[in-house]
Order: structure tokens, then C-alpha cells, then sequence
């Protein structure tokens, strides 16, 4: 097993020192916790939550390399055990507009029957839907936290819907470099990450509905950015349309801060895509009126602005670049340090693998000389000839079949991810050695090569 990959967990030290917090009501006190450093917060008296988590009395949360808020409505005092980077109390918060607006999630719940029209069926009217809320704006403006806000109210009012994650940078669900959701089947622990959506209770890992992209910034290729998210609407889609129960809760969808014009086809085809009627935008003005604008004589899609909390920190690529190493981490290994698994290693040889990549798109058509035409289309995949470059590397493992056609690879959807620990191009037999979250061999021989590799910092 690669030794590069080993657990860092940051400890608290029984002689670090403990601080005591009082909180009144509707403040919240916000903490920066670096990499490596780790606290321990504790609630002593009255309640509070994270990011709409309730938090246990007398329940250690562990804290390290994480930015995050503690709010109460009525009320607390917190225990903070180690050395937070940043920590202090705000009076000012947007929470009661969030939890307007989760009140009127809930009455458009409320709108839908319990039971399906057609009962023999399970299906019901197009219109027998709850809300498909999505969150823009730029980034770092608070858009996830409010996602776990909203999904974890909603998990707490005995709905489960649906999160829709469409911001490869963060792979907040599983792995960055994809598009992905997936059902809310617990609370979203106060000190986990949304990626834990997709850990079982035991902490262990399943691949959710996820494609593909391969790259951390929507503007990379938004071609097969908005191939890909229409994929994901479709398949989305296609499961709510079995579940009406899903169908009344909804979806809650996260996207990365698209706020330039030219990329607000993306953002529209995703609102018709995924049947978004309320579309809520956080910390932007300019964006905010030109959803208005583009909306205005819609009859189903509502345009709302909220205020971006003043907790929201900026992150910067160095933070980003670890929050992804740890959400791979928890990939392969699981999501607590204390009940850690580990990744199973699998040998496999270059002849029965077969490699792509999303082909290189080249300059733009003005930059070319005259006469030649753009020929490399963004959304084509190549073979790749497995070499050492590959090391650290994170494949998607396809789960197109080798009997279908290849050329549906970027449109099938992910059957799970391998770490490429190391290669051996000695013998005549070149092979790769492959970690997985399961034993055995790979499931699939179509591999998709991502720009994320995985080394620790
Ligand atoms: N009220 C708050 N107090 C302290 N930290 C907060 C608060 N709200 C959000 N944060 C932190 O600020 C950071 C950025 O917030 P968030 O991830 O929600 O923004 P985002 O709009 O989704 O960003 P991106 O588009 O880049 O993913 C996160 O680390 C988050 O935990």
C-alpha cells in the first residue's frame, strides 16, 4: 500500500487549552480550523447546530482543516477544545431568511399528496412535484453551506430529498472532477463534509449517480460540461419519476460559481433540464437581475436573492487543493479516522485495460490560421496509452460494458474510482497496480483519466 496516502488526522492534546463560549440567541460563532490543527467543540447547555445539523449535548465534534458556524435560535454555550485559526461570535446572520425559505420548501411539499394520483402505478401528474431549488452565484458565496442547511431541515422534517451536485471543482459528493447526486439518507454530521452523503452507516463507501467530467473548472470544457449535466438531469429524472416520495421532497442542486454571461446557457439548460422552479441566488446582484430578466414571464421558475452570510470565507487554492485530497482520501479509506478501512490493491495488466481521455481542445477557431477549421471536437474521447505520467492518477472505472460501443463512454455513468499506486513496464507483460474501496478485479476494462491526481500535502 502507497505510504504517501496515510492517514494525517491532526489530534487535540488533553494540554491544549479549553475555552468556553455564551451564545445568545440567533448568534453564531464561527471557526477556521487549519489542516494541521484540530479542535474539539462541545455543546455544554441550551442548542445550537452546524450548517443545520443539531449538535448533541455533551457530544465531542472533532474539527481540522475546516471553516464553519455554530448557530442557536435560542441560545448556548459551546466548549472549544485546541487552536482554532480564526474564532469569534457574529450577532449578524442571514438564518432567518434561510429558514424562510426552507418554510416555503416545505408548503410546496405540503402542496403535493402523499399519495401518488395513480396509485396501481406509483407514477403521478408532471405537476405533482415539491421544489427543484438550485443555488448560484460566485464562488465562496455560501452555496454548499446553505445546500446542508436546506437539506438537513429537510432530512429533519421527514423528507429525503435529493442533492444534486454540479460543481466539479468540489466533488462534493464523491470525487472531484464529476457531476453526481444523490439521496439525503442521513443528517449531514456536523463536523462531515456533504461527501458524506455517500458513506453508508458504517462509514464505507458507494458510488453514487455520477459522470464524469475530468476537470476542476466548469470553463475548461462546457461543451461536455453541458453534455454531461443533461446526462445526470436525464437519469435524475429518471429515478424521480419511479419515486414519488423523492419527487415531493425534491432536489436541492449546488452548482460552481457561474456568474459570466457567457456561460448562462449552461446555467439555463440545467433549470429546464432538471425542472428547477425556484432558483436562488446568492451574493450577486448583476446575476440575480439577469435571472429576473431571463424569467420574467416564466410561469414555473422563481427567482429569488438571499444574502450571503458574512462567515463565508474565501478559500484559497491551496485550501481547495486539500478539501479535494481529503474528499479522495475518504474515498478509499472511509470517513473516520477511528474506524479507518483500507483500499484493496489490484494488479492489472495494460492489455486489458483500455485508457481514455477527453481530447485536448486546441485554440480557438480565430487563433487558427485561414482556411483551417477547428477539427478537435471537446467532447471526443482518445485512447491513452497507459505510461508512467499515470502514476497517482485517479481513473473513473466506466460502467459501460466491453460488448457496447465505446463511443457512449463519456455518457454512461461511473461505477466507481481507482488510485494508480504503481506501474511496471519491465516485463514483457506491462501491469498497473490499481487501489480500490473493494476487493477483487476491475469490475470494467473502460477507464476515464481525470486531471486529479493524489498525493499528499
Ligand atoms: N457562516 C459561516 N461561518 C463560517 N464559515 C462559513 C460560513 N458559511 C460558510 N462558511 C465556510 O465558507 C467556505 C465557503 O462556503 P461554501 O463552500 O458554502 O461556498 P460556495 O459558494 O459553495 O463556494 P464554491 O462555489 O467555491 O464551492 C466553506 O469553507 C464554508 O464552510
Amino acid at each position: 500500500m502507497a505510504s504517501s496516502i496515510s492517514s494525517l488526522s491532526s489530534q487535540v492534546k488533553p494540554s491544549d487549552q479549553t475555552k468556553t463560549w455564551a451564545l445568545e440567541a440567533e448568534q453564531e460563532f464561527r471557526l477556521e480550523v487549519d489542516f494541521n490543527a484540530a479542535v474539539i467543540l462541545r455543546l455544554v447547555s441550551g442548542t445550537a447546530e452546524v450548517f443545520g445539523a443539531e449538535l448533541g449535548a455533551g457530544t465531542s465534534y472533532h474539527f481540522s482543516g475546516q471553516k464553519a458556524a455554530v448557530f442557536t435560535w435560542h441560545g448556548c454555550t459551546l466548549e472549544i477544545q485546541g487552536q482554532c485559526n480564526v474564532e469569534y461570535v457574529a450577532g449578524e446572520t442571514p438564518m432567518a431568511s434561510y429558514l424562510n425559505l426552507h418554510t416555503v420548501l416545505e408548503q410546496q411539499r405540503a402542496n403535493v399528496p402523499l399519495l401518488p394520483t395513480d396509485s396501481s402505478t406509483g407514477s403521478s401528474s408532471a405537476t405533482s412535484f415539491g421544489p427543484n431549488v438550485m443555488l448560484i452565484g460566485p464562488t465562496d458565496a455560501g452555496k454548499t453551506s446553505l445546500a446542508k442547511i436546506l437539506l438537513n431541515y429537510a432530512y429533519r422534517h421527514g423528507h429525503r430529498p435529493l442533492f444534486v451536485n454540479l460543481d466539479p471543482a468540489e466533488g462534493s459528493i464523491v470525487m472531484p472532477g464529476t457531476v453526481s447526486a444523490a439521496p439525503i439518507e442521513h443528517i449531514i454530521d456536523p463536523e462531515d463534509e456533504l461527501d458524506s452523503i455517500s458513506l453508508d452507516k458504517t462509514g464505507q463507501v458507494s458510488t453514487p449517480l455520477c459522470y464524469h467530467y475530468g476537470f476542476p473548472a466548469i470553463t475548461e470544457n462546457p461543451k461536455l460540461y453541458g453534455l454531461l449535466t443533461a446526462k445526470l438531469a436525464q437519469s435524475v429524472q429518471a429515478r424521480l419519476a419511479q419515486n414519488h416520495m423523492a419527487r415531493r421532497a425534491g432536489c436541492i442542486i449546488d452548482t460552481g460559481g457561474v456568474i459570466d454571461p457567457a456561460h448562462y446557457d449552461l446555467l439555463r439548460d440545467c433549470i429546464t433540464d432538471l425542472k428547477v422552479n425556484i432558483v436562488v441566488v446568492l451574493g450577486h446582484e448583476r446575476l440575480y437581475s439577469d435571472m429576473q430578466k431571463m424569467y420574467a414571464q416564466s410561469g414555473t421558475v422563481t427567482v429569488v436573492k438571499l444574502a450571503k452570510s458574512g462567515g463565508v470565507v474565501n478559500r484559497d487554492k491551496d485550501f481547495m487543493r486539500r478539501c479535494q485530497l481529503r474528499t479522495i482520501r475518504k474515498y478509499f479509506y472511509g470517513s473516520s479516522p477511528q474506524a479507518e478501512y483500507s483500499p484493496f490493491s489490484t494488479i492489472a495488466y495494460y492489455q486489458d485495460l483500455k485508457i481514455y481521455r477527453v481530447e485536448d481542445s486546441i485554440a480557438p477557431t480565430s487563433a487558427l490560421p485561414i482556411g483551417l477549421d477547428r477539427k478537435v471536437s471537446e467532447t471526443r474521447i482518445v485512447p491513452m496509452e497507459p505510461n508512467l505520467g499515470l502514476i497517482h492518477s485517479i481513473l473513473s472505472v466506466s460502467s459501460l460494458d466491453a460488448t457496447e460501443d465505446e463511443s457512449q463512454l463519456l455518457e454512461s455513468n461511473v461505477a466507481g474510482f481507482v488510485y494508480v499506486s504503481a506501474l511496471d513496464e519491465k516485463k514483457a507483460k506491462k501491469k498497473m497496480t490499481l487501489l480500490a474501496p473493494f476487493p477483487g478485479r476491475l469490475p470494467r476494462k473502460y477507464l476515464l483519466y481525470s486531471m486529479f491526481n493524489w498525493m499528499e500535502m
